[in-house]
This record gives structure tokens, sequence and C-alpha cells, in this order.
């Protein structure tokens, strides 16, 4: 008995069953409504052979109709026009049903009467014909269903007759595009009624949130794109992207990293036919994902091409709050500062490290701002990464301050920062005062609806967040005002496969004795104006910066520009 349940509920949630129980009864309604056809046609073209008949028909099918229409009242008597109409609808459809397959077993019983194998002939006509029916209609009728789905769930929403579905282009039965026309006075400047809509739409298009992986990856991606001026809604399916994109060097040229493999229309290159997004980091990021959806070895592949074309001309330093080790293959890398495992190191780097560097840069910035200093600083940009904040900070919390001041100051210093959660919805996973500097958001694999909110809050269009599959290495980005779908490369580490050191910056030289974990030197500290630094010591006056060589504002960009590699 289990087992038939069990079975009965994996038939249910097939997509393959579904659409062929559904075609069987779609079909067989037309079926017996061609057939009903075809016998009235036949009887009347015989000139109405049986007065019996003629009498059984005409008592018949007004109580078919008044039954149907009773029927259609009273399931909606109290509810709108459009729903009296689809139950009115639906009864018709049965009853249609009913009269088709009285008009084709009474003439079959009537002829296997005298002559049996004519008889079971005609029924296996009518069956096959049925059959047939059923099934070179299964195209028409599934976009049919789909579209009617669509009209009801936009309906519902907007509680509006004037909402329209339509211009649907297909593949097959796969719906590429839709459009949803709502009328003017609709609230669609109302976030929370578009995000209903939204919601509403992908839900009729993907169905209800997938529970595996598996099902997860089956289920379709959809762009959704509002027109306000048009008063539309555009529905795109997203092509599918590869599952794996092994990591090479692109050739994207230098300052920029190849962040995957998007859809052609995002693309900002192809290489080699493969349409790439490329990232030129100028914001702090925000870098979220649930466990295994390959976060940690995506910023590595990043890092790695960062490094490799002059992204990070200013050197990166790594705190790997998980301690999980996948960035450790940086360890000792030129252009590597540090890679930090364990709360002594996180300590280590982030305090006698990074903070001395930003504090460095920023005092040299202010210095040039206020025109105490004739050189205008140059800071080569450089990166710090922050995986799991969350687990750095509650085991050591004395850091909360070094890490506040970075998220004042680091990107005034051109220090970026990348800082990696699993959840964004934990309170306390990102602190107030950084995450609000982090502009650029990736998030790997599904979210939760709340996760997806918090990860893209700048947006107001979370419910993009929804569609991406949990694919390792799978991600979706909100970078300049855009949405993109990447899969981002594979980067392996070299120890588990040899062929990938070529991808890797060369180990800088042996670490000196006595520097426990192979950083170097730490650069030296900031200086501060009352302590006598070179430029302080003697401030010029302010119209000095007149005299200097590049007069211009500072811009950490503009500054990192220059310093960057041809
Ligand atoms: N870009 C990718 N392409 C294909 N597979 C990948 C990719 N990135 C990661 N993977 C696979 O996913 C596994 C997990 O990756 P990773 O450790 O980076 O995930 P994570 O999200 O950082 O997980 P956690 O938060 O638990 O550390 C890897 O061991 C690898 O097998």
């Amino acid at each position: 008995m289990r087992a038939w349940v069990e079975l009965a509920d994996r038939a249910d949630r097939s997509m393959l069953v579904r659409e062929t129980r559904n075609a069987l009864a779609d079909g067989a309604r037309w079926g017996w409504a061609a057939v009903l056809v075809a016998a009235a046609s036949v009887w009347v073209a015989r000139g109405l052979p049986s007065p019996a008949t003629a009498a059984a028909a005409v008592l018949l099918l007004p109580v078919a109709a008044g039954l149907a229409w009773w029927r259609g009242w009273r399931l909606a008597w109290r509810d709108d026009p459009i729903d009296r109409r689809a139950a009115a609808a639906s009864a018709a459809r049965r009853w249609t049903t009913g009269l088709g397959l009285v008009a084709a077993v009474v003439p079959a019983l009537w002829l296997a009467a005298g002559r049996p194998l004519l008889g079971v002939a005609v029924a296996l006509v009518v069956v096959a014909a049925l059959a047939e029916l059923a099934i070179v209609t299964i195209p028409a009728r599934t976009r049919a269903r789909i579209l009617r789905r669509l009209r009801i769930g936009a309906r519902a929403v907007a509680r509006d007759e004037a909402v329209q579905v339509g211009r649907a282009l297909w593949s097959g039965m796969t719906l590429d595009r839709v459009q949803v026309t709502y009328p003017a006075d609709w609230a669609a400047h109302s976030e929370t009624r578009r995000d209903d809509l939204t919601g509403r739409l992908m839900w009729e298009l993907c169905g209800p949130p997938p529970r595996t992986p598996a099902e997860a990856v089956r289920r379709p991606d959809y762009l959704v794109a509002f027109d306000a001026a048009a008063c539309r809604i555009t529905l795109a399916r997203m092509p599918s992207l590869p599952r794996r994109l092994a990591a090479r060097d692109w050739r994207q040229g230098p300052g920029r990293i190849v962040l995957g493999q998007t859809h052609g229309e995002t693309a900002d290159r192809t290489a080699d036919g493969v349409p790439l997004a490329l990232y030129e980091p100028t914001a702090h990021a925000l870098i979220v994902g649930g466990t295994q959806h390959g976060k940690s070895s995506g910023v590595r592949a990043w890092v790695v091409d960062g490094l490799t074309h002059g992204v990070w001309p200013g050197g990166v330093w790594a705190v790997d709050g998980k301690g999980g080790g996948t960035l450790a293959p940086l360890l000792g890398r030129r252009g590597v500062h540090a890679v930090a495992h364990t709360p002594e190191e996180w300590a280590h780097v982030l305090e006698d490290l990074v903070a001395p560097e930003v504090a460095r840069r920023y005092a040299e910035m202010l210095d040039w701002r206020a025109g105490r200093s004739t050189t205008r600083p140059d800071h080569p940009r450089a990166l710090v990464v922050l995986d799991e904040l969350q687990q750095v900070l509650l085991s050591r919390p004395d850091l909360a301050a070094v890490v506040e001041t970075l998220a004042r100051q680091a990107l005034e210093s051109g220090v970026i920062l990348w800082v990696i959660t699993q959840r964004p919805d934990a309170r306390d996973a990102v602190p107030g005062a950084m995450r609000d500097q982090l502009l650029d958001r990736i998030t790997f694999g599904p979210l939760s609806s709340a996760g997806a909110k918090m990860s893209f809050d700048v947006a107001g269009d979370w419910h993009r967040a929804m569609g991406v599959a949990p694919i390792p290495g799978r991600a979706l980005t909100w970078i300049g005002g855009v949405w993109r779908t990447v899969q981002v490369p594979w980067l392996p580490i070299p120890a588990d496969a040899p062929s990938a050191e070529r991808l890797y910056p060369r180990r800088a030289a042996r670490p000196a004795a006595g520097d426990p974990y192979g950083y170097g030197p730490p650069p030296p500290r900031a200086q501060s104006p009352a302590s006598g630094s070179a430029s302080s010591a003697t401030p010029p006056r302010p119209d000095s910066r007149s005299a200097a060589p590049d007069d211009a504002e500072y811009d950490p960009a503009t500054a990192r520009r220059r310093r960057r590699p041809q």
C-alpha cells in the first residue's frame, strides 16, 4: 500500500506524467466533442432515421445544458464573472464528454448486436481516433494551458480583467517569452504589487520552490523586465549555461576579471565562442550562498584571475573565517600578502597588516585633499577577502573596531573588500556599517526569499535570485545595475590538479626566517599628521596644489588605473 502511495506521489510530481494526464483528459474531451458532432452529422445526413432517438436527443440536450448552467452557477454563485465562466466552461466540457460517449457507444452497441466484429472495429477506430487527437494536440493544449495559468495568476494579483497575457514565443512546449500588459491605472509603482505579480507569474511558470537539488536544476530560469512606459512585463526564458567552465587565461586584457560565462545578451565580450561577463572592481562586494555552492572556489578563481591580469597591483590579503583552506593555494604567491586561517592569524593580518596599510593610504589621501601634500598619492588597488566574517568576529570580538574602520576607509584608500557569507539573513552576519558599503552583490545557488531579499536589498528586485539553480559555481550577480547569471570558472587547487599551477601567479621567494606565517614584513605603520609625517611637517600653502604635477582631484579609481600594468 505504502509503495503504491509513494508511486502515486512520484507520478503526481513528475512533469511528464502530469502533462500526459492533462493531454489525455483534454484530448479526450475534444475527442468526445468531435465524436458527438460526427454522430450528429451522420444522423442528420441519414434523415433522422429514428423518431425515438430524435426525441431522446431533444430531451437530453436541454437537460445537459441546464445541468451545466446549474453546476456553473452553484460552484461560483458568490464569486465574480470570471470564476462563473470558468466553472460553466468546465461543466460544459464534462457534459460534452458524456454526450460524446453516448454518441459513440450507442451506435457501437447497436452495430455489435448483430455483427460483433463490426462493433469491435468501430470501437477500436473511435479509440484510435481519440488517442491520435489527444497526442496531436498536445503542444497546442499545453501552450494554451500555460497561458491560461498565467492569465489566471496575473488577474488574481491585479484584480482587474484588463490584464492581458500574450505575444508568446515558443520552442515546442517551452515558453520562451511572454508579455503581460497591465492597465495604466494599476499600481505598478508599488514594489509589493510588482513583487506579488512577478512572484505569481514565476510560480505559474516554474512551479513551487524546488525541494531537491535535482528539481532545482530542472527548474527553468526566467528573466523579468518591467516596461513602465508600455505598462508591460516581459518574462523571457534564460538559455541554460554549462554546468562547469574550466578556468583558463581568457586574454580579457588588463584590469578586468572574468566573472564567468553568461548569456549572450549580457556578455561583455566573447572569447572562442564563450560569452563572458567581465568585472572591473570599483566597489566593495557581498558574496553570498549556501554551503558547497562554490563561493570560496569562485573567489579563488577571481583573485587568481585578478592577480594575473593586473587587477590587484596593491596585492591581496585573505582572512578565511571558516578555516576551510580553500584559499590556502594562494599562500606564498606573488601579490598575495597573507592568507589567515586561525584566530591569531586573523588578528595579525587585520591589525598588523591591513589596518596600517589602509590607515597610511587614508592619511595620504586626506593630506592631498586638504592641500597638505604636494604629491598626489598613488594607491594601487588592493583586495581584502573576508570569508565568514561572522566567525572571525565571534572568535575575536576585539577585531570589530578594525573591521568598522575598514568599512569606512578602505574604498577611499583604494582597498576593495569582498565579504563572503553563507547566511545573509542571519543577524550580524555582516556588521551593519560594512554591509551598507557592499554595493556589488553576488549570490551562489538558490536562496530563500528572505535571503534573496537581504542579498539584493539594493535592487528591490530580489525575486530574480530565486531562479538560480544549485549548481556549484552558478551565480547571480548584481553589479552596476545589471543582473547576470554566470557560471564561474572552476580553478582547481594545484595540489589536486598540478596542471592548474600554470594559471596561478608564481610563488614568491621563500619567507624570511622568523616570519611565522610567511607573509613578509608588515608595511610601515601609518603616521598621523601630529606624529610628523613628511607631508604634514611642512604643510604646503593651499595654492601649492596648482604646482603639483597632476592637479586633478584625488580619486582612488584613477590612482589605481594609473598604476595598472599594461
Ligand atoms: N566554479 C565551479 N564549477 C564547478 N564546480 C565547482 C565550482 N566551484 C566549486 N565547485 C565544486 O563545489 C565544491 C564546493 O566548493 P566551495 O568549497 O567553494 O563551496 P562554498 O560555497 O565555499 O562552500 P562552504 O561555504 O561550505 O565552504 C568544490 O569542491 C567543487 O567540487
